[in-house]
């Protein structure tokens, strides 16, 4: 039997949240005494694929199209075969429906907001999920050889793989067939550099930016430390920005490194997308926000004014 980590390709790009699916893949492994395999979905060069070859990881079977239905799904579970113990997958809205459709097809367990590396008790691992938007944890046990499905959400397992394995690269020959009962109608790219699931550090913005014309002061900020950017669910009702960059309850949930607010109160709702981040930093004019309760760092003051030092300061450090 063998633990198989999901990678879906971003772009032409193997996402940075593929080490910690493979880590957390190894490390379950290792516990369980399985093979770890890498299933890569999506067209990415062979280079991309060898560098893979971490840990325990011997084999990647790679499938050019990164956008399933269930009928190409299917084929790839059947040419991959049954010997699988464990499927595992990175926390986000697309994994979510890939997971379960292979829960669907598998007939098998499905756990999704998985916080805690597994421990092993004899024939079964128990695992921490997070239920109830963040706000408390079930202890979940699942048999070991019950072709499991785990969707690990971000910063549960450090990733620090030794690298330079070889692998065995298995090119999966999946013949691109139409599903019978849905029809894909087109695809909309998101227009971020980079996906909020996987980002390690998020600048978001909220209704105390005071309008569309002001995000260049976060974008500017944002691309001068390598964030991704993200907004409160107001912001995006009201168009200043893409509803794909909406955080909280209703939106994308999110656990980076650094979460920085700017200008966003920290409703209940907003917090429960983001309270799995390991840092947080809030900037508003308003002592009395929300946010700065559930903070790591903060700055009481005018997002116009601060934000723009920050990045004249980051910059200058970065020049030296
Ligand atoms: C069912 C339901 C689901 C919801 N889901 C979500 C969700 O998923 N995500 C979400 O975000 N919200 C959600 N909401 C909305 C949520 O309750 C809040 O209304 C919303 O988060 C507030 O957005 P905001 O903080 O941007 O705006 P505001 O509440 O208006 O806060 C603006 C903040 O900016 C500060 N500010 C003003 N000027 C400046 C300045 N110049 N510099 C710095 N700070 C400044 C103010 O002090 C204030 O704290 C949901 C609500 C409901 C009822």
């Amino acid at each position: 039997m063998s633990v198989l980590a999901i990678i879906k390709v971003d772009g032409h790009e193997i996402p940075y949240s593929s080490d910690e699916v493979l880590a957390y893949s190894v490390d379950l492994g290792e516990k369980i005494g399985e093979d770890v395999k890498v299933l890569v979905l999506g067209n990415v060069a062979r280079e991309s694929l060898e560098v893979l070859g971490k840990g325990s990881v011997g084999t990647v079977y790679h499938c050019p199209f990164a956008n399933l239905n269930l009928e190409i799904l299917k084929s790839i579970l059947e040419k991959i075969g049954d010997d699988v113990s464990f499927y595992i997958l990175s926390q986000n809205l697309d994994n979510n429906i890939l997971g379960g459709q292979i829960s669907a097809l598998k007939d098998s367990a499905f756990v999704s907001n998985v916080v805690t590396l597994a421990e092993r008790e004899g024939n079964s691992i128990q695992v921490s999920k997070a239920v109830y938007t963040g706000k408390a944890f079930a202890d979940i046990k699942v048999e070991i050889n019950g072709a499991s499905v785990l969707l690990v959400k971000k910063n549960v397992v450090k990733p620090n793989l030794s690298q330079g394995q070889e692998v065995q690269i298995v090119e999966l020959n999946i013949e691109e067939v139409e599903d019978l009962n849905t029809e894909l109608l087109g695809i909309e790219q998101a227009k971020t550099q980079m996906s909020l699931s996987d980002a390690d550090a998020i600048v978001s913005g909220g209704r105390g930016m005071g309008g569309p014309e002001n995000w260049n002061v976060l974008e500017d900020f944002a691309a001068e430390i390598g964030a991704a950017t993200g907004c409160s669910k107001p912001v995006s009702d009201m168009n200043w920005r893409p509803h794909h960059e909406h955080v909280g309850q209703t939106g994308v949930k999110v656990s980076p490194n650094l979460y920085i607010a700017v200008g966003i109160s920290g409703a209940i709702q907003h917090i429960a997308g983001v309270n799995g981040s390991h840092k947080i930093f809030v900037i508003n004019t308003d002592s009395e926000a929300p946010f700065f309760k559930v903070a790591d760092y903060g700055i009481v003051g005018d997002a116009m004014v601060f934000v723009p030092k920050l990045t004249e300061a980051i910059r200058k450090i970065k020049e030296k």
